[in-house]
């Protein structure tokens, strides 16, 4: 199975959090299944990923339900348009991130992100996102993603 990232057309990979295209980003690849309706990202932060010792940096975490989450939400509006990214690559940006640390996040095991779709709407798509650490509920995010319009970042440098 390819990640949904990789899908993404060189122009839109530069993104530091999954950008293939940058050589210092994070890269992080999320998976679709189309049967449970559910996006899956797993990251091992390291060691300078650090809060206070052992435990990870708070904005990491944002870092990755972010990616995670405009992953998420292409591949939702793909399936909900029954189209394929392979033939249409679809990109979302960020226009809205909610993040809920519950508990502290320990570093050292694999992190698990779970993102579900909970609604997909003309170019919006809102997904819910679930951090696992060592299987325990760490982190909880809310994201709203908006669908690249033609001129997106017009103006900008
Ligand atoms: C060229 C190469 C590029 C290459 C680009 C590569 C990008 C890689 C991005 C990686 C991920 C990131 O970090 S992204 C970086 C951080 N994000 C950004 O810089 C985005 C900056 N913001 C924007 O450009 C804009 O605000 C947009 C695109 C997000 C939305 O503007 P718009 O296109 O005019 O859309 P608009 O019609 O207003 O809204 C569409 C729907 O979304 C809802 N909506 C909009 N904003 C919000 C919000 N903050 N909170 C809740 N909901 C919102 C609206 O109510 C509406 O819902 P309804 O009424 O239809 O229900």
């Amino acid at each position: 199975m390819k990640a949904i990232q990789l899908y993404y057309p060189p122009e839109w990979a530069h993104c530091y959090g999954c950008g293939y295209l940058n050589a210092h980003g994070l890269h992080i690849q999320t998976y679709w299944d189309p049967e449970k309706g559910e996006s899956e990202t797993r990251f091992t932060p390291r060691p300078y990923h650090t809060a206070i010792p052992g435990f990870v940096y708070g904005g990491l975490l944002a870092s990755l339900v972010d990616c995670h989450s405009t992953a998420t939400a292409a591949a939702a509006k793909a399936q909900a348009e029954g189209l394929s990214l392979e033939a249409t690559p679809l990109r979302f940006v960020t226009a809205s991130l909610k993040v809920d640390f519950l508990k502290p996040t320990p570093l050292g095991p694999d992190l698990r992100l779970v993102g579900r779709p909970q609604e997909v709407k003309g170019r919006k798509v809102v997904v819910e996102t679930e951090l696992y650490a060592a299987g325990t509920l760490t982190v909880r995010g809310e994201a709203v993603l908006v669908q690249i319009a033609e001129g997106f970042g017009g103006g900008a440098g």
